[in-house]
């Protein structure tokens, strides 16, 4: 038992350089820093703090459930933790990178997330051409659900709500793609907690660069996590040779005659043959090359 077990049990709701918005069990908000150096919070962690004064010292992390997290080449970058499940939003415009979809799926699921995706903008010309590039995600299990966020608020809500409801999920997802427009939907009042977190902060010019938490109602039963754009989604922090076990397509298949079969030049690769029979998307199979070589590049 940590020592620090009879402190206050906080909820991370933003997190910005050394400062740290902290929610208390009474749901009032605190900010806080971290006792010494280390900053290793991240939104969505419980902390144990200590009120002093008008801020609040954040003596422990809590253990974690999961960490939704890339890993470039030089550094590694923390989305949140202690998720119950990931919704990548993409839009048929502008036209979404698929490797960028499948890097967060993997991220996703080596952390242990449960995920679905969620298409908008479905009331524009190139929806047909959109779902068929969401086919193979269908086909390996995933929801994939259709919206318009903007053309059909009431619809979208619908389509959502019941799997949003009750759980704490991570919005990832490019720019342009309407993730504003999704949480000012679901979420009841949006500006006003954004608001009041950059007041305390002191930071009204860093409202979209850093993580925020929202609940989307005052039960707080419900939570919205969303974060700022990226270019890069590193997954360095797979090994080379799980990286199939992440894709649920490809892990359907590793039917394969040997045991650490890489799946790109080895007989006998159920993988391949699957491909070949059109059992697994070409693209799907192009991305986990891609990613593989990155991997195994950073070997040396
Ligand atoms: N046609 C159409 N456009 C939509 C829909 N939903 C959102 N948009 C538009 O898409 C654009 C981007 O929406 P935002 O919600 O600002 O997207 P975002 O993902 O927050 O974008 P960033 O702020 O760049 O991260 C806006 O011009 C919206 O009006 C929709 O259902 N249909
Ligand atoms: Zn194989």
């Amino acid at each position: 038992m940590s020592k620090f077990q009879a402190l206050d049990l906080g909820l991370v709701v933003r997190g910005h350089g050394r400062h740290y918005i902290v929610e208390g069990s009474d749901g009032q908000r605190l900010v806080c820093h971290p006792r010494g150096k280390k900053s290793d919070a991240v939104v969505g962690d419980q902390v144990r703090f200590a009120e002093s004064g008008d801020e609040g010292v954040i003596e422990a992390v809590e253990p974690r459930r999961n960490l939704l997290f890339r890993q470039d080449e030089w550094k590694t970058k923390s989305f949140a933790a202690n998720l119950d499940q990931l919704l990548v939003l993409v839009a048929v415009e502008p036209v979404f990178s698929e490797s960028q979809l499948t890097r967060s799926l993997i991220a996703a699921e080596s952390a242990g997330i449960r995920m679905a995706i969620a298409l908008n903008k479905t009331d524009l010309p190139g929806t047909e051409a959109a779902r068929e590039r969401l086919a193979p995600y269908r086909a390996m299990g995933l929801t994939v659900f259709e919206v318009a966020l903007k053309a059909d608020p009431e619809g979208s809500r619908a389509t959502l709500a019941p799997w949003l409801a009750a759980q704490r999920s991570f919005v990832l997802g490019p720019s342009g793609t309407g993730k504003s427009t999704l949480i000012n939907l679901i979420v009841q009042d949006a500006q006003a907690q954004v608001g009041e977190i950059s007041q305390a902060l002191n930071s009204g010019r860093h409202t979209t660069t850093t993580t925020q938490w929202y609940w989307t109602d005052d039960t707080r039963q419900t939570a919205l996590i969303d974060s700022p754009g990226f270019q890069e989604f590193g997954l360095r922090q797979i090994p080379a040779a799980d990286l199939w076990r992440y894709m649920p397509d490809l892990r359907e298949h590793a039917d394969c005659r040997f045991a650490n079969c890489t799946h790109i030049h080895e007989p006998g690769c159920g993988v391949r043959t699957a491909v070949d029979q059109g059992l697994i998307s070409a693209s799907r199979y192009r991305i986990y090359g891609e990613i593989l070589e990155e991997l195994q590049r950073k070997a040396w």
